[in-house]
C-alpha cells in the first residue's frame, strides 16, 4: 500500500533494538555551555551604579532595512523597503476577562460585520487622507502592509494594550508593528476587519 499512514511497523519496533546502544549519562553530569558566558562574549560591567547598570539589558538600537511584501487591491503583492528596528523589551498587558486572543478568534467567527462595511466591498482603494479621518473611539482605521483595517473591534483584545494600539489610529502602523512584533500574523488576526487597500500614488 502506498499510503504511509497505513504502513505496518518495521524493524524499528523490533524488540532487540529497543535498548539504547550507549549507556545514558547521569543527569548531574550534563551541562550546557553557554557562549555568552565566555570572556569574549561577556559585556563589560559598569561599575558606577551596581544595581541598575549591571542588570540593565538595553536592546541595541540598530536599524536595518528589509524588503517586505505589501498587498495591492488586485490581490498581487510587491516588495517595498521597510525599516526594522531591533525588537524592544516586551510589555504584555494582562487581558480583561473575555478579551483573550481566543475570545477574539471566536468573535471573528461569529460577528457578521467586524469591519463595519455594511455590505460594501473590502477591495476598495482607500487614500491616506480617508484613513486619517478614522481615528476616534469606535471608528479607528489603520494601515498595515498596504491593507486598511478597521481596528476598533480589536482594541480591547490587543495584548499590548489599547493605548499602544491607539498609536496606530488613522496612520500607517507598519513600522511600529514591525518594531514590536514583526512575527505576529495580523493578516490572519485582522482578516475580518479589512476595509480595503491603501491607494499608493505611483
Ligand atoms: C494593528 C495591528 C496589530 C496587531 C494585530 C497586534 C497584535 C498583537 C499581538 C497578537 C500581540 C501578542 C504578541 C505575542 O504574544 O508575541 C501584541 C503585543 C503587543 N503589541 Fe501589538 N498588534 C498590532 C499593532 C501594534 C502597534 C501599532 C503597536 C505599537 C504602537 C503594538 C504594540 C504591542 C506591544 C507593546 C505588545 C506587547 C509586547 C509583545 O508581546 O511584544 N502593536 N500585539
Amino acid at each position: 500500500m502506498d499510503d504511509f499512514t497505513f504502513c505496518q511497523g518495521n524493524s524499528l519496533i523490533d524488540e532487540d533494538q529497543l535498548g539504547s546502544p550507549k549507556p545514558m549519562p547521569r543527569v548531574s553530569d550534563l551541562c550546557i555551555h553557554d557562549k555568552s558566558d565566555s570572556a569574549e562574549h561577556r559585556e563589560p560591567k559598569v561599575s558606577s551604579d551596581k544595581n541598575s547598570k549591571i542588570f540593565q539589558v538595553a536592546p541595541p538600537k540598530v536599524k536595518s532595512t528589509e524588503m517586505q511584501e505589501t498587498a495591492t487591491a488586485k490581490g498581487s503583492t510587491f516588495k517595498q523597503p521597510v525599516s526594522i528596528a531591533k525588537p524592544v523589551r516586551r510589555a504584555k498587558v494582562p487581558f480583561e476577562k473575555g478579551y483573550s486572543q481566543m475570545d477574539w478568534l471566536k468573535l471573528t467567527q461569529t460577528h457578521p460585520d467586524l469591519a463595519g462595511l455594511k455590505g460594501s466591498s473590502n477591495r476598495r482603494l482607500i487614500s491616506m487622507d480617508e484613513v486619517k479621518q478614522h481615528k476616534s473611539e469606535g471608528d479607528i482605521w489603520t494601515v498595515l502592509k498596504g491593507r486598511v483595517y478597521n481596528i476598533s473591534p480589536y482594541m480591547k483584545f490587543h495584548p499590548g494594550g489599547e493605548d499602544m494600539l491607539m498609536k496606530a489610529a488613522g496612520k500607517d502602523c507598519t513600522a511600529l508593528f514591525n518594531k514590536y512584533h514583526a512575527w505576529v500574523n495580523a493578516e490572519f488576526l485582522l482578516e475580518k476587519c479589512l476595509v480595503g487597500f491603501l491607494d499608493v500614488p505611483m
